[in-house]
């Protein structure tokens, strides 16, 4: 149960919620100095979890897929990697088989993705198997129909027994900010998530059509922010969903450095959820490198 309707009190919010257009208005124009930084470019490659989320994707298909970053590796071996590849959970045992590059993590997306509306056993059992066929990060989505309604002790308990069935897996929790849409709902998913063992908040299941934003960036960096104050935890942010061109990217780059600094701008701490954004940073670096971009191997 979640520990006391209190949670929520213990943080109040850090920003105006009035300002933060202007906010990210004051932000993102550090975006155009960082566009042609290759370092920042690799760095935010390196924070990709590289998505293949589709109706058509099968057993062949997403082994092509892994193969892809093993080779991409074996070509560049001075390049970084993507930090993760993230799969449907029936995809877990091939990433675990052919994903061969040290250091890319094996995400599968569990617990009824992508609209959670299934039995909280089932949730649990499908965590489990992703577990113990191969994923070691997990990434599932709250009960939203039952955090609108405000029913918080539903949401809290069910990402903690999701937390517990992860195991040591890292979890992380999607609030669907395209449909929970108000600043200070946001704010309080992103307490309760992360009170309830969320390793990483993370936007959006790409799967509705409001995806990633930077305003919902912006309140759940501030969540963060005033968790790890008032715990010493630090959670991760991954925005995901729609985010496709390197400036793109670089906008949510920014908006984490700007409230939570450096240190958070690792793939330990930051994931950006994409399935397009790879080949175009790619493309980029390669441009401002004066490299051909001719014999590439794209994902
Ligand atoms: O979590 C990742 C998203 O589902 C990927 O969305 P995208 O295909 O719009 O990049």
């Amino acid at each position: 149960m979640m520990q006391s309707e209190n949670i929520l009190d213990d943080y109040k919010l850090n920003f105006n919620i009035e300002n933060i257009n202007t906010e990210i208005e004051r932000i993102t124009p550090l975006s155009k100095e960082l566009k042609e930084n290759t370092g920042i470019l690799k760095n935010i490659f390196n924070c990709i979890d590289l998505t293949t989320l589709k109706e058509t994707d099968s057993a062949d298909s997403v082994t092509a897929f892994v193969e892809k970053v093993n080779q991409f590796k074996e070509k560049y071996p001075s390049f970084p990697s993507v930090g993760a590849v993230c799969v449907f959970p029936v995809f877990a045992p091939i990433t675990k088989q052919y994903l061969k590059v040290e250091g890319v993590q094996r995400a599968v997306v569990a617990a009824g993705f992508p609209s959670s509306q299934t039995f909280l056993d089932l949730k649990v059992l499908e965590t489990k198997k992703a577990v113990d066929f191969g994923a070691n990060e997990i990434d599932v989505v709250i009960s939203i129909g039952e955090f609108l309604e405000g029913n918080y002790e539903f949401v809290y308990e069910e990402i903690r027994q999701l937390k517990e069935a992860c195991g040591e897996a890292h979890l992380k929790v999607i609030l669907e900010t395209g449909a929970i849409k108000e600043p200070q709902l946001i704010w309080n998913a992103s307490i309760i998530a992360m009170d309830a063992g969320a390793n990483f908040i993370k936007t959006s299941t790409g799967k509705i059509p409001t995806a990633a934003t930077l305003e919902a960036a912006y309140v759940m960096c501030h969540a963060i922010k005033a968790y790890h104050a008032k715990t010493g935890k630090k959670i991760g942010f991954k925005p995901a969903g729609g985010i496709s061109t390197s400036s793109e990217a670089i906008d949510f780059y920014a908006v984490v450095k700007d409230i939570l600094g450096q240190e958070w701008l690792n793939n330990k701490l930051f994931r950006i959820g994409a399935s397009r954004l790879a080949n175009n940073l790619l493309s980029d670096i390669l441009k401002i490198e004066n490299k051909s971009t001719e014999d590439v191997v794209f994902f």
